[in-house]
């Protein structure tokens, strides 16, 4: 299966306001791509513009040589001939038919014969483990187990390109977990393209190989999931992903309190930039003894929240708060102070871009 292409593809639903703006985007032949943003920023949108739900106001989308849609040339093909699969947020099953006459559903309407129909819904029941209740009806699965019916129904008719909108978005927490994995599971036995819509940062992280996140119809960053976080392009995407967020302190025009502390250590390192603001990753704040090269200040304890694994705390720094994620015990209380350092700095320029790190293991200090 080749690339999926979207090229200039705008989408206007009237009144002026376009919902995706120009946007250029290529999912890899085998990729598990998110579309990953805060609501409304044009991801649903998208992906029923590749399903053929919606049709572009600009723009062209194709599958390897094959245009699906064109607005130069007057070209659109609907969504039943673009050989996609698609599961929404609201995976209706008949709820009068079995589990396997579900899954089977589908492949009835494409005429397939009954011996090939039963084994085709069997392998696919099979993928995602809900075989043994292949008699039940809807009422009685988990919704779990619903969820997982409705991605085998769409898997039973074997689409090289599989488009899910947020899928796991009413499943509880431990569900949500089962159903990542079975998901990136499914995805590398299959062999097929995913797009895969999703507000959640940690979703995307966790799952996908490529992330391409957009904000007011605009793409932000194409990039695989920890070169995003690594190298994030711009302020947006940086407070986008990761949690609790990267901290970001502006340091212009005339920095005080934390700021100015940030810039003088900056400004002590030859050949740097003149940023704006500056971003520091919660974990990349550590608590103890700085090495000789690292920014550090006093800090104050404000609260530990324990979490098992780890620990966030939040600091009082001069005049800023800022959070900390330390993975070793932290054995303090509100009011101590201690010394925090780091060695990990993202510096953003005026327009928000991101204009380089200030990490040790780069600049080789
Ligand atoms: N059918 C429609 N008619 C008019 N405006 C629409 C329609 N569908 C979406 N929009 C608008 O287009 C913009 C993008 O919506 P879209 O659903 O693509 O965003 P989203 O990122 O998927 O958001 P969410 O996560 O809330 O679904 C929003 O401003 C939305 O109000």
């Amino acid at each position: 299966m080749p690339n999926i292409t979207l090229s200039g593809v705008a989408k206007s639903y009237g009144g002026g306001d376009y919902a995706v703006k120009n946007l250029d985007l290529t999912v890899p032949d085998g990729a598990f791509m998110c579309l990953l943003g805060p609501s409304g920023c044009g991801k649903t949108t998208t992906l029923r513009m590749i399903a053929g739900l919606e049709q572009p106001t600009a723009g062209s989308i194709a599958v390897g040589d094959r245009v699906l849609d064109s607005v130069e040339r007057g070209l659109y093909v609907p969504p039943e001939k673009r050989g996609m699969g698609l599961v929404f947020q609201n995976y209706a099953l008949w709820p009068h038919l079995s589990v396997r006459e579900n899954v089977e559903f589908g492949l009835r309407m494409r005429k397939v014969p009954g011996p090939e129909r039963r084994a085709r819904a069997e392998t696919a029941l099979k993928m995602v483990h809900v075989d043994a209740a292949m008699d039940r009806y809807p009422s009685q699965l988990s919704g779990g187990q619903q969820q997982r019916v409705a991605l085998a129904r769409m898997l039973a008719i074997n689409p090289t390109v599989l488009l899910l909108d947020e899928p796991l978005s009413n499943l509880d927490a431990q569900l949500r977990l089962e159903m990542r994995a079975e998901l990136k599971r499914i995805h590398e036995e299959s062999g097929a393209t995913i797009v895969f819509v999703t507000h959640d940062q940690l979703e995307a992280l966790t799952m996908a190989t490529d992330v391409a996140v957009m904000k007011d119809g605009e793409l932000q960053q194409l990039a695989a999931p920890m070169e995003m976080y690594a190298r994030p392009a711009n302020r947006f995407v940086a407070e986008f992903v990761g949690s609790p967020p990267m901290a970001i302190v502006d340091v212009a025009p005339s920095p005080t309190g934390l700021a100015g502390s940030l810039m003088r250590s900056i400004e002590a390192r030859a050949g740097q930039c003149a940023p704006t603001a500056v971003g520091i990753r919660p974990e990349a704040l550590r608590l103890g003894t700085p090495p000789g090269t690292a920014w550090h200040e006093e800090a104050v304890v404000e609260a530990v929240l324990p979490a098992g694994s780890s620990w966030t705390v939040r600091l009082r720094i001069l005049d800023t708060e800022l959070y900390a994620v330390s993975y070793t015990p932290v054995e303090a209380a509100a009011g101590d102070v201690l010394t925090c350092w780091t060695d990990q700095m993202h510096l953003f320029g005026a327009d928000g871009v991101r204009l380089s790190s200030w990490d040790r293991t780069e600049v080789g200090a």
